[in-house]
């Protein structure tokens, strides 16, 4: 990993620090993922199994899941297993019906009375990664939310094997979540379906869950396009920044950097410390702990554009982490509560040295499924609001329009649209012509 002296940069040199590599995929994905969408649009099912049978290596005899095949998945897990999956999703579903909005009514002026109702989103896409490793997790974290939220009809995506079956840990989770209409269809075939709806796949409103960079160019793509369908947040590679000082034990914070430098080549690994003793402790750590995972190659990969940054204050550390935005951050120090409220952009935070970043991803409660490559200045991320509509309805008495029409009669009067002053004074005059 890079090691920076913040303090020895200029301003430019900064900003290249937390520049994230370049957004955006390259012209011929951008080609390639037109070209997907438009067959998938043309030709339906006809193309999904064209494009699994190219990209996934399978035939399929058919692409929604099966009862049978939901009945198989669950018993052939672990019991182990399925019950870390049960606790993970009660915990999941704790945190989100307690955060999820509710509804609102109160009257802003006697006889004006102002309400913010909830509806869930009719029909919902969900897409759950599992070209490199199938990613149950995310199932849950997409799920219980849609659940929540009573979306009538939610659709689960997830690529096959090449065995023509699917991950069974993810239809457990599905199921778990009461999802039945999943299919074994990967990459950006499955956003096309999912936005412009197939013969067997339904077409949806919104689309949640991260992907490959074929995923998310689709989701981009769809977005952008009226007839396509709306899309969940700006995704990008994984992130994770650590603020740490000279108390914490190397070990945990290179276990946390190696964590997220696992999921992908493109992940981001940032330390920022006061403690040049704990930078050179770190790096000692992580030479040693990246030979112990599966995935070592991959991690290697990543840490080579990860960076231990060393700035004169923790002061200083919550500067540079504001403006980078991770998605994840970790608080490692003596008072790590005290420096919270000095926080402002950070998709999730994890407070202290018994907090690490995989209990987020897997079963704290929180949603995994964050906003990456700097949105966390702007975005949040993903929670049962994000499957709702909030509408507002307001209704008036007679006395509430007497209380509040001039005001609306004035206003509309000083940007000169006299229909809107009308469709109020109209009705005074007529409330005043019955007195
Ligand atoms: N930010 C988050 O919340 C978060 C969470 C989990 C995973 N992730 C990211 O999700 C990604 C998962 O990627 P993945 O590849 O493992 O699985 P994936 O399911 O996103 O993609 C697999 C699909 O890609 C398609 N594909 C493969 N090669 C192709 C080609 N040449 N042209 C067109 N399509 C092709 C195939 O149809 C395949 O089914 C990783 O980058 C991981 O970091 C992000
Ligand atoms: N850390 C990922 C989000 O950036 C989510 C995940 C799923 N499984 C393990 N981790
Ligand atoms: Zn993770």
């Amino acid at each position: 990993m890079k090691r920076i002296e913040w303090n020895r940069l200029d301003v430019d040199a900064r900003l290249a620090v937390l520049a994230r590599p370049a957004r955006g995929q390259s012209a011929e994905t951008r080609a390639a993922v037109e070209r997907l969408l438009a067959q998938v649009r043309a030709q339906g099912d006809a193309a999904l199994r064209e494009l699994t049978r190219r990209f996934d290596r399978c035939d399929l005899a058919s692409l929604r899941v099966s009862e049978a095949e939901f009945e198989a998945a669950e018993k052939a897990l672990s019991a182990e297993l399925k019950m870390a999956i049960n606790e993970a999703k009660a915990r999941i579903e704790l945190f989100h019906r307690a955060s999820a909005p509710q509804p609102v009514s109160l009257e802003t002026a006697p006889g004006v009375h102002c309400e913010r109702i909830l509806r869930p989103i009719g029909r919902v896409g969900l897409y759950v990664p599992a070209g490199g490793v199938p990613l149950p997790s995310t199932a849950l974290m997409l799920g219980v939310p849609a659940a929540i939220a009573g979306s009538p009809t939610v659709v689960l995506c997830t690529p096959p094997r090449v065995d023509g079956g699917c991950d069974e840990t993810v239809l457990y989770a599905a199921r778990l979540c009461g999802i039945r209409e999943v299919f074994k269809i990967g990459g950006a075939q499955a956003i096309a379906a999912m936005a412009y709806g197939t013969e067997s796949v339904p077409r949806c409103d919104k689309l949640f869950g991260p992907g490959n960079v074929w995923v998310t160019e689709a989701k981009l793509q769809v977005s952008a396009d009226p007839d396509g369908a709306a899309v969940d947040m700006p995704a990008g590679p994984s992130e994770v920044l650590v603020i740490a000082d000279a108390q914490a034990d190397p070990a945990f914070v290179a276990a946390d950097l190696l964590a997220q430098a696992e999921h992908g080549v493109d992940s981001q690994a940032i330390l920022v410390t006061p403690s040049e003793d704990l930078i050179e402790a770190v790096a000692g750590c992580l030479a040693v702990q990246r030979l112990r995972v599966s995935r070592a190659d991959v991690a290697g990969e990543a840490l080579e554009h990860g960076c231990l940054i060393r700035v004169d204050s923790l002061d200083e550390a919550i500067a540079v982490s504001n403006a980078y935005a991770p998605e994840h951050l970790i608080i490692n120090t003596a008072e790590p509560r005290a420096m919270l409220d000095a926080i402002v952009n950070a998709g999730s935070i994890f407070l202290g040295p018994w907090s690490p970043e995989s209990v987020g991803d897997y079963c704290s409660g929180t949603n995994h499924v964050l906003p990456t490559y700097g949105a966390a200045r702007a975005w949040s991320g993903l929670s049962v609001a994000s499957f709702q509509k909030q509408m507002t309805v307001q209704e008036l008495s007679a006395d509430g329009l007497r209380s509040i029409g001039p005001c609306a009669v004035t206003l509309a009067t000083a940007e000169r649209l006299d229909a809107h002053a009308s469709a109020v004074s109209l009705r005074l005059q007529s409330l005043e012509d019955a007195a």
